[in-house]
């Protein structure tokens, strides 16, 4: 062992007592059971619904208030605590105003105080107190240990709990006890969340969705298709700009620029009112509820055509330099006849509906006008000196990664690029050919660059990350081409097609799962893949427990624009030391239609496994970290104080 990094223990750990005290909380803590694992997907900027989840534990925080109180509580009592468990401010508030006199007011506190207790003391009932105390509202800390280690057996202090409680409630101060302990028992249900990709794009408020999990207690994130666009933006790629922008302005979402990362959209504006007029295809998507005025309505279309045909322009010269992207046949605006308004594309002519070229030189239909240059340079430059674009964009790169291998699972939001016939599929990359685990390194190792080297533009690092959001071999996309623009001009739904990966035909067979759980190191027999990208199509009867339970796909939408097609509000995931439990969550319109009704939205539960012993500890990653610490700290021992 190395001497120097035993020297720097002795330092924490200066007397043999104090390694002996450590040794023994961290082997008892390897006998506990494990915590519980939260996983969610494809939050696409749904920051209301994420939160419901988030506050519910995906129906845990239910479970166990019924475990606990369904002999004394009526169902509708049940709810209503429930209720004030999820949303503890805003209950508080409708509840307090139907009390006509103080008196009931103080029992219904020290009620709810009490449950809140008896609550918070089951759901860290398999943790360490030291954990439970970190979890508890540092102002009430010393109260609520007093409260809830009560062992009054001999009944002496009896009055003086129920003094305390009368003085919290007298002093004013039960709100925020019960608001604390509140948030205390959202976080003892979950102790580790992960988040398997797409935070971004199509929903209002994804910037208050990582503010949320900058704010979580344990999280990791496993980046989709669409958080990696933004991650290339902010390392200065324009053409994963020109997207963000675009996806903003189809789902009326511009004000995440303007407003949130303070992107002052003007230039583009101005463009946009000189160049482009009315144009049905891109009017912003109407979500419901939104209202927006008929002059609203078309800045937004004429911002939408000047970005899109900005990205079009953009994405050729890549195209063109990069030929291990292999995608020559997506160099569209050549294969346009602008006089004809036809495009050619492999080998069949269409008609070009909605056409807005104004900008466009036929002979060079790459070219940037200066104007459209100068937006860019200047958009790019709002976008890399946004403090609260780079708070959020590091967070991502400090929190995320391509995938992640966690407790014997893989998590991965979108694919790993397979051949037909189930074997891995190559990319030649700077004359190497790469596939499996090794391409998926060998794309974060690019995205890490380019994040880093935000200066550099058009380096391949950077052309790499908008390969990954777009390409055809990139495991979060998955799909051989993005029809965007075929979809915006022509009719013939046939080229609107994205031809997937046989990932996602193959991903149903046990068999393959199982290599591909082998090329990550995990054990086949015991290991899951779990992924996100992709839709569940419940209204079609499609399972999201596949391949014998090898392969679950968390994607259920969260986003409400594919609420439509998928036919609930999505799926997640439990992981506790019984088991893995899939929650399948029915459509969340608002937290004030749960505050009103007392409805918690419907959580149906899947069980994919249970396990025949519980779960330790010991037999997770953490267990791994901590069996390290404790040989460290038995060599110290050895080396140092048994002499
Ligand atoms: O529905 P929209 O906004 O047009 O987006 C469609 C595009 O989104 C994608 O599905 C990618 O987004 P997802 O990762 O959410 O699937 C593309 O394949 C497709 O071209
Ligand atoms: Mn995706």
């Amino acid at each position: 062992m190395n001497l120097k990094y035993l020297d720097l223990l002795a330092k924490k750990y200066d007397s043999e007592e104090k390694v002996a005290t450590e040794i023994i909380n961290l082997e008892a803590i390897l006998d506990l059971p494990k915590g519980t694992e939260h996983f969610v997907s494809d939050l696409h900027g749904e920051y209301q619904a994420f939160q419901h989840v988030l506050r519910n534990g995906s129906g845990n925080v239910k479970v166990k208030i019924r475990d606990l109180f369904k002999e004394e509580l009526q169902e509708k009592e049940l709810n209503e605590f429930a209720t004030l468990v999820y949303y503890p401010e805003e209950k508080l508030q409708l509840v307090k105003s139907n009390f006509s006199t103080k008196k009931e007011l103080q029992e219904w506190y020290i009620e709810m105080i009490e449950r809140m207790l008896k609550l918070v003391s089951y759901a860290s009932s398999k943790y360490t107190r030291s954990k439970l105390r970190k979890a508890l509202p540092v102002q009430f800390v010393y109260i609520i240990e007093e409260l809830l280690y009560k062992t009054d057996e001999f009944k002496n202090k009896k009055d003086y709990y129920a003094k305390m409680l009368e003085r919290i409630i007298s002093l004013g101060q039960a709100d925020k006890l019960i608001i604390g302990l509140a948030y205390t028992i959202q976080r003892l249900v979950v102790d580790h969340l992960h988040v398997v990709g797409d935070i971004y794009d199509r929903g209002p408020a994804p910037h208050k969705i990582v503010d949320t999990l900058i704010n979580y207690h344990s999280v990791d994130i496993q980046w989709g298709n669409h958080d990696v666009l933004w991650l290339g933006a902010f390392s200065g790629s324009k053409v994963c700009l020109a997207n963000i922008i675009r996806i903003c302005a189809r789902y009326n979402n511009l004000d995440i620029i303007e407003d949130v990362y303070g992107i002052n959209l003007r230039p583009l504006l101005n463009l946009a009112e000189k160049y482009y007029d009315d144009n049905p295809v891109f009017r912003p998507k109407k979500i419901s509820g939104e209202t927006l005025t008929e002059q609203e309505q078309l800045q937004i279309t004429k911002i939408h055509q000047a970005i899109s045909i900005i990205q079009f322009k953009l994405e050729s010269p890549i195209i063109k330099r990069r030929r291990c992207f292999d995608m020559a046949d997506r160099l569209l605006l050549e294969k346009v006849d602008f006089d004809k308004n036809e495009a050619t594309l492999h080998g069949k002519t269409y008609p070009l509906e909605n056409a807005c070229f104004a900008t466009i030189n036929p002979d060079k239909p790459e070219e940037l006008l200066e104007e459209e240059r100068l937006v860019m340079e200047k958009l790019l430059f709002s976008v890399q000196h946004s403090e609260k674009l780079a708070r959020h964009m590091n967070f991502l790169m400090k929190k995320g990664s391509l995938y992640l291998q966690y407790n014997g699972n893989l998590l991965i939001h979108g694919c790993i690029p397979l051949e037909e016939n189930g074997t891995m599929k190559e990319m030649e990359i700077e004359r190497k050919a790469y596939a499996g685990r090794e391409l998926l390194d060998v794309f974060e190792s690019y995205l890490r660059y380019a994040f880093a080297h935000p200066e550099e533009t058009d380096d391949f690092a950077t052309d790499m990350v908008w390969y990954l959001w777009t390409g055809e071999n990139s495991s979060l996309f998955g799909k051989r081409e993005m029809t965007t623009f075929e979809r915006y001009f022509i009719k013939d739904k046939a080229t609107h097609k994205e031809r997937k990966n046989p990932y996602y035909y193959l991903r149903e067979d046990e068999e393959i799962c199982r290599r591909m759980l082998a090329e990550f190191d995990l054990d086949p027999d015991h290991g899951r893949i779990i992924n996100g990208h992709t839709p569940v199509k419940e209204i079609d009867g499609e399972n999201p427990i596949k391949a014998n339970g090898k392969m679950l796909v968390i994607d259920g939408g969260f986003s409400k624009a594919y609420q439509s097609t998928t036919g609930i509000a999505g799926y997640t995931l439990l992981y506790n030391s019984y088991g893995m439990q899939l929650v399948a969550h029915q459509l969340f319109n608002s937290k004030e239609e749960v505050l009103s009704n007392e409805t918690d939205v419907l959580s149906v539960k899947r069980l994919v496994d249970k396990e025949l012993e519980r779960k330790k500890v010991r037999e997770t990653n953490i267990g791994e970290e901590l069996l390290q610490e404790i040989s460290d700290l038995n060599s110290l021992r050895k080396h140092r104080y048994m002499k």
